[in-house]
């Protein structure tokens, strides 16, 4: 056994969390390893799609249910050339196999409560090792972590370099859940809610629009079996007790970059990039013209 999955055995036993062995191996495989070529970059967290030592970005995603980390984690992955891996998918590929495990989750997730340490820690340590495999590099973490114990525990097997904590006004999560749709042959991700909203004291009205799905596939749309109001007033209520938290973790580690949402992806991905430092690709390449 590596020193590495000796560490988050034992990082994960002090916490009283029992991770299995092969799962455990992984996380230190996956987690660790990228620490160990990572090095210590230092003063500036933030941007840039390579660093100075040759490595790729490890963030974190964080915020609340139909905040659109999935959204924006997911294009800087391919922005930036990293795996975007989001535990609510891991937990939604095993919900699709059916067996005792699945039956288990079927029954948390629709109910909205979080899925426990050491099921989402396996799940996502097998995801990593898949990951080492292929030779990934670097990540961005969507959904995860979501409770300060799986904070405490990715803080003891790797150096993050940056937290981005999305947000949005309360008002737009629920309509932007409930609005979601995938096609069921394509994959694509719509919603097909509108959202307009008065501005608070005096500040800018919101407006985001629809982003409806293409001819062929809207006959096709499915909905998430948690994405109903009531599922997701419970699942906002749990992020506000479990997840919150969780801010307040990486604040004080100097780690969390706080992003308001302005709007709809038009309006918010140019403003995002500017945030973290990168280079917009659109402009760059308007610009080359
Ligand atoms: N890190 C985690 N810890 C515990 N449960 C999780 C975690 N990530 C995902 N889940 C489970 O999967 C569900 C779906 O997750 P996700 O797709 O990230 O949803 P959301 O839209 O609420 O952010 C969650 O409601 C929860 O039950």
């Amino acid at each position: 056994m590596s020193a590495i999955s000796r560490a988050i055995r034992a990082c994960a036993s002090r916490r009283n969390l029992s991770v299995q062995a092969p799962a455990a191996a992984a996380a230190g495989a996956g987690l660790a390893g990228r620490r160990a070529a990572a090095g210590r970059d230092g003063r500036d967290r933030r941007g840039g799609e390579e660093k100075k030592d040759g490595r790729r970005v490890q963030w974190v995603f964080l915020g609340c249910p139909g905040v659109g980390k999935g959204t924006y984690a997911s294009r800087l992955s391919q922005l930036l050339d990293v795996p975007h891996i989001a535990t609510g998918d891991l937990v939604r590929l095993a919900l699709a196999s059916p067996g005792p495990l699945a039956d288990q989750l079927t029954e948390i997730v629709n109910n909205g409560k979080l899925v426990s340490d050491e099921i989402i820690i396996n799940l996502l340590s097998k995801r990593l090792e898949e990951g080492e495999e292929k030779g990934e590099l670097g990540f961005i973490l969507d959904g995860f972590p979501r409770t300060i114990r799986q904070a405490e525990i990715l803080e003891g097997v790797t150096d993050l370099d940056l937290v981005i904590n999305l947000k949005l006004r309360e008002e737009a999560l629920l309509a932007k859940c409930i609005g979601r749709r995938t096609c069921s042959q394509c994959g694509g991700n719509f919603n097909v809610a509108s959202i307009d909203i008065e501005g608070e004291n005096g500040g800018p009205r919101m407006y985001m629009p629809p982003l409806l799905p293409p001819p062929e596939c809207e006959s096709k749309l499915i909905s998430r079996a948690d994405d109903t109001e009531e599922v997701v007033k419970e699942r906002l209520r749990v992020y506000h007790d479990l997840s919150e938290p969780v801010e307040e973790f990486y604040r004080a580690r100097g780690k969390l970059l706080e992003f308001n949402l302005p709007g709809g992806i038009p309006e918010s991905w140019p403003k995002l990039l500017q945030a973290l430092n990168i280079e917009d690709p659109d402009n760059k390449r308007s610009a080359a013209a």
